[in-house]
């Protein structure tokens, strides 16, 4: 890893760390995996479908939601700093027999050979472990064809993601490990869509995912103050 890169080692390993659980339903990936059906629903209408598009997935992870649009039809090629989290991801492909790519690279270092090639790139749950996640946006924005479509999931800079994702689900509930996230570094949307702007992407739709911890389930809605995907199309 060379010094320039946009990366925060200590994220990677963290990731790298409980990688080999990425697929246990009950562990600490139990809320991507609850919310990766709510996920792929939007990406899916947004599109009018994703059979046959060529997708980019930024900051893979394990593959959860890669492997859940291929399964769809889509080409996809999931990238991902961490070789753990990738390893796991091109294993559970195999054992479910599902077509994919997995390459160890920045969004940045892609796009270097890679500008305009996707229809459609999603970069969920990744910026708010990134130095500087405005420079992955401009990646994204140069890997998407003009015309193509990208969606971003974060967390929110508020009271109430402050109290959710990280005392609740943290310390409280222990959905997620202690020292999952850091406040710091959750971005508002209006923060973010003027990134996006800024790197010739339209915003055109949002959409909140909200966790209640009564029914222990999530849902899509309106409320964007923790959870958020925001949907933008390339000028
Ligand atoms: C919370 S996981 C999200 C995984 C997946 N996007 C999902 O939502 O199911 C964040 C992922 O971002 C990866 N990551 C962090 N910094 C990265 C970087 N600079 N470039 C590529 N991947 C990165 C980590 O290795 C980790 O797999």
């Amino acid at each position: 890893m060379t010094e320039h890169q946009n990366v925060d080692p200590s994220e990677i390993a963290k990731f790298e760390s409980i990688a080999q659980r990425w697929w246990d339903l009950d562990g600490e990936f139990k809320p991507l995996h609850e919310i990766n059906p709510l996920r792929l629903d939007f990406i899916n209408n947004k599109c009018n479908g994703i059979f046959d598009k060529k997708i980019l997935d930024v900051g893979c992870g394990g593959g959860i939601l890669s492997e859940s649009m291929a399964k769809l039809g889509a080409q996809v090629t999931g990238l991902d700093m961490g070789a753990e989290p990738l390893n796991v991801a091109k294993l559970h492909s195999l054992e479910s027999g599902i077509k994919l790519d997995y390459i160890q690279s920045t969004a940045e270092e892609f796009a270097l050979q890679n500008s305009h090639t996707f229809d459609v790139v999603t970069c969920m749950e990744m910026l708010e472990h990134v130095p500087d996640p405005a420079s992955v946006i401009c990646a994204v924005s140069k890997l998407v064809k003009p015309g193509g479509k990208v969606f971003f999931s974060t967390l929110n800079k508020t009271l109430k993601s402050y109290l959710f994702a990280i005392v609740a689900a943290e310390k409280l509930l222990k959905l997620v490990p202690n020292g999952t996230h850091d406040h710091k570094k959750f971005i508002k949307p209006s923060v973010l869509i003027s990134w996006a702007e800024q790197n010739g992407l339209k915003v055109k739709s949002s959409a909140g995912l909200t966790y209640n911890p009564i029914s222990g389930q999530y849902s899509l809605n309106q409320d964007v103050s923790v959870n958020y995907i925001l949907y933008f199309e390339k000028i």
